[in-house]
C-alpha cells in the first residue's frame, strides 16, 4: 500500500512549488523514474516489481486509467509506485523538480499521423527541452514506438537539443526493462518492427 494514499500532488499554491515526492514513496531516497501515458498500467506495475531499488511515477491524461492503476498499486502493496493525472507537455515543471527524474519512459506514444495533428504528439522539441532540465546529468530517456515515421521525427527533434547530443544517442537493439507493454505485445504478434530511442542526458 502507498504510504500515503490520499496525498494529492496537486495541492500545489505555489506554480513553482514542486510536490514532496519524499510523502509518495516509502523510500523516497530510491530514484525516480517517470512513465509517461502508462495506460492500463501493464508496463508500470511489472517495472515497480521487477525494479524495488528505484521509485516509478506515471502520468496520464485519460482518468479512467489512473484509478485502475491506482487500484492496482494498492492491490500489489506496491510503496515504490504512484499515478496521477496530468499532461507531461504542460505538467513537468510543476511536479518534478530540476535535476530529479533518474530515467524517463515513453512506450508507444499516439503518433498523430496528420498534418493538423502534430502538434498533439507529447515529444517534441518543447517537451524535450523542458524535461532535460528536470533529468540528471546522465540520466536515461526511453522511448518506443512500432510507428518509422514517428520515430524519425523524435529523433530528429532529440538530435536538436543540445542536451541529449552525446556519444550513447542510439536505436536500441533490445527492450531495455524486459516489460512488453499491450501495443508492444500486439505488434510482436504479428512480427512487426519496434522502434526503440535511447537518448543519455548529457
Ligand atoms: C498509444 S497509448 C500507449 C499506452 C501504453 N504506453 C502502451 O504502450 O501500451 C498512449 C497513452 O498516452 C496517453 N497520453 C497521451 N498524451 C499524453 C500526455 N500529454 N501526457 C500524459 N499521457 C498522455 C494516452 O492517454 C494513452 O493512454
Amino acid at each position: 500500500m502507498r504510504a500515503h494514499p490520499h496525498y494529492n500532488p496537486f495541492n500545489v499554491r505555489n506554480p513553482s512549488e514542486c510536490p514532496d515526492w519524499s510523502k509518495v514513496f516509502a523510500r523516497s531516497e530510491q530514484p525516480l523514474d517517470l512513465e509517461i501515458g502508462f495506460s492500463t498500467g501493464r508496463w508500470l506495475i511489472s517495472y515497480a516489481q521487477n525494479f524495488p531499488e528505484r521509485n516509478i511515477a506515471g502520468l496520464e491524461i485519460r482518468a479512467k486509467f489512473i484509478e485502475y492503476v491506482q487500484q492496482k498499486i494498492i492491490a500489489g502493496k506496491l510503496t515504490n509506485a504512484y499515478v496521477l493525472k496530468a499532461n507531461a507537455n504542460t505538467a513537468l515543471a510543476e511536479l518534478f523538480a530540476p535535476q530529479s527524474l533518474s530515467r524517463v519512459i515513453i512506450m508507444f506514444p499516439d503518433p498523430w499521423y496528420k498534418a493538423r495533428h502534430i502538434k498533439r504528439r507529447v515529444v517534441d522539441q518543447d517537451f524535450l527541452r523542458e524535461l532535460a532540465v528536470r533529468l540528471k546529468s546522465g540520466a536515461e530517456l526511453h522511448i518506443a514506438t512500432d510507428q518509422q515515421a514517428l520515430a524519425e521525427d523524435m529523433y530528429a527533434d532529440l538530435l536538436a537539443v543540445p542536451e541529449y547530443q552525446n556519444k550513447y544517442t542510439r536505436y536500441a537493439p533490445e527492450n531495455f526493462a524486459g516489460i512488453v507493454t499491450d501495443i508492444e505485445r500486439y505488434n510482436q504478434e504479428r512480427g512487426r518492427e519496434i522502434y526503440r530511442l535511447v537518448f543519455i542526458r548529457n
